[in-house]
């Protein structure tokens, strides 16, 4: 898994956090909602099947810098999957979402990523992938080391998380934030030191990122 680090701060003129869509996808009743509902407020309870997609925001706070997540909670059942693509356009991150106890949606995540990789280019998007449901390990039929070794072959990021028991979940979106302000960083870096915002704008729905 790659380390965060060389962050570059935000430039002193500005008190904005940077801005980050992150997309949601995955089968249905893999645990998408769930996962965005125990991050942003902290609460787990049985929810209704997402229609469309639901949208979170949460400020994370990273010590000196702070990053807004925008998270797109995208329905999972089958029918809703051919106007999935109008919402993970312009992310900057994807959790690629599954159920260790259903092989199926493991198989799901990957074509999920196929997606992405026909909407993106290499690099342009951070993928994590994520097994959900650990408490349920009785039932378990994707093991963790499937999960990683895949993960790895497609340079991934990847981790097991209860939404449930609340297992890893904060970890999933710090990883995937601080992962997201080290791109920040970087790109400023290569631009001649500005910072760079990551943003729902225009510029970021071609896939690009804007220099503020
Ligand atoms: N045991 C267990 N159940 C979970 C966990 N996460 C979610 N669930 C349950 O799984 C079911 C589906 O959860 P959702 O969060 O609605 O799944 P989703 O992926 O958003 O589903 P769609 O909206 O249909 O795409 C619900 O009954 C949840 O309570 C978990 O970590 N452990």
């Amino acid at each position: 898994m790659a380390q965060a680090g060389g962050l570059q701060q935000p430039s002193a003129a500005s008190s904005q956090p940077y801005v980050c869509k992150l997309v949601l996808l995955g089968s249905g009743s893999v645990g998408k909602s769930s996962l965005a509902l125990r991050y942003v407020k902290q609460d787990f309870r049985n929810v209704l099947p997402t229609v469309g997609c639901a949208f979170f925001t949460k400020v994370v706070d990273l010590g000196a810098s702070s990053l807004k997540l925008e998270i797109w909670d995208t329905a999972g059942q089958e029918k809703y999957h051919s106007v999935c693509h109008l919402y993970f356009r312009g992310a900057n991150a994807a959790l690629l979402v599954y159920d260790i106890t259903q092989e199926d949606s493991f198989h799901k995540a990957q074509q999920w990523l196929e997606d992405l990789e026909k909407e993106f280019s290499p690099g342009e998007v951070i993928v994590m992938l994520v097994g959900n449901k650990t408490d349920l390990g009785e039932e378990r039929e994707v093991t963790f080391q499937e999960g990683k070794e895949f993960a790895e072959s497609r340079s991934l990021l990847f981790m097991e998380t209860s939404a449930k028991l609340n297992y890893q979940v904060s970890e999933v979106f710090g990883t995937v934030a601080r992962e997201l302000l080290k791109k920040a960083g970087d790109q400023g870096s290569r631009q001649g030191g500005e910072a760079v915002v990551l943003t729902q704008g225009p510029a970021a729905r071609q896939g690009k990122c804007c220099i503020r």
